[in-house]
């Protein structure tokens, strides 16, 4: 499983990086890469208060703001969604420990994609080669069934909170999405079985890099799920690809980067775009970035919702189960054709 293998020395990303020599980027992590991305000042924002308002104007608003932000870049700036700060603090805090734990105690290696918890450094095919990734990380399936990592001891606690009351958000989004869908009210959530919703815990590790321009820290690639919610140390490295442009992503502190993912796109019959981003990394400074991917309930079949089918005559993806969706996609990340492109009904 290659997307797993520690460097071939055993060193991971971090202890690479740490050597006092390291003046260039070893040519395995070489990827032609032009990592620059322009800045936005009109970044979609939803105000996640306004949407759970009881003031129908101001829901209305947000409603209006939701539906743009999925139709037009597929990236939002979620604010004032009510998680703790503190909370979100706590799971950055706690998954930079993880990273900081000795080799044998953070050494997840998958033996199969169906493995619950994952851990390494990373790969992915560039003009026919394996190039490694500048960056470690470390995944675990957190809902329906929870499982974490053993150490450090506090993370157990920390993402399980952080996990449901992420699902309470994103229960709301999905609400608000339904709603500017048109769909029948309740519909998405029994199709989808959101009761069972399926959510991935990832931290991602990137350790400043003597030559940034030169490699990655994942490549242009799209979600598998429905959301995905991410949050971050404060150090910049999210673009999103947007009309064909690459952009940075700014975010307030404490607030949630969203982005629409591919079974959001299915679900729409492409009406939501799920959005291609990449992580980029810098000289400076450790980025750590915490992602929730949240999709269907594993064993749903996801096929365009039958409504829009309806609407629109025809249906534009075939159906798959989700948890083979996203085993396929962790067993051959960044490997030429995704799942989502082989759906697609010409
Ligand atoms: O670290 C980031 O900003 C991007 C992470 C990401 O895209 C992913 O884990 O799928
Ligand atoms: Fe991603």
């Amino acid at each position: 499983m290659a997307p797993t293998a520690p460097l071939a020395n055993g060193l991971y990303v971090k202890d690479l990086a740490q050597s006092p020599d390291l003046k260039s980027v070893p040519s395995e992590f070489t990827f032609a890469n032009d990592s620059k991305g322009s800045n936005s000042d009109t970044l979609p924002v939803v105000d996640f208060s306004m949407l759970v308002s009881d003031n129908a104007d101001q829901r209305s608003k947000a409603l209006l703001d939701l539906a743009k932000a999925c139709e037009d870049w597929g990236f939002f700036v979620l604010i004032n969604h009510g998680i703790p700060e503190t909370l979100m603090e706590a799971i950055i805090d706690a998954s930079l420990e993880f990273f900081d734990l000795p080799e044998d105690e953070k050494r997840y290696e998958a033996k199969s994609a169906s493995d619950p918890v994952k851990s390494g450094t990373g790969t992915a095919n560039a003009a026919n080669h394996k190039i490694l990734l500048w960056r470690d990380f470390v995944k675990s399936y957190v809902h329906p069934r929870f499982y974490c990592p053993d150490k450090p001891r506090r993370l157990r606690d920390i993402v399980s909170e952080y996990s449901e009351r992420s699902r309470s958000v994103l229960r709301e989004l999905l609400q608000g999405i339904s709603e500017n869908l048109e769909l029948e009210a309740g519909s998405m959530d029994e199709t989808l079985n959101l009761d069972s919703c399926f959510q991935l815990y990832a931290a991602n590790f990137y350790p400043p890099c003597p030559e940034p321009d030169l490699t990655i820290g994942i490549p242009p690639h799209t979600d598998h799920g429905l959301l995905t919610f991410l949050i971050h140390n404060g150090v910049a490295g999210l673009q999103i690809q947007h009309k064909g442009e690459w952009f940075h992503t700014n975010s307030p502190k404490n607030s949630i980067l969203v982005n629409t993912a591919d079974h959001l796109e299915i679900f729409s019959n492409g009406r939501y775009k799920s959005v291609k981003h990449r992580a980029v990394v810098n000289t400076e400074a450790t980025r750590i970035s915490v992602v929730l991917a949240n999709g269907p309930a594993p064993e749903v079949v996801v096929s365009p919702s039958v409504e829009l089918v309806k609407r629109d005559g025809r249906a534009l993806y075939g159906p798959m189960k989700y948890i083979e969706y996203v085993e396929t996609m962790l067993s051959n990340r960044y490997d030429g054709k995704g799942n989502l492109e082989c759906l697609k009904i010409q």
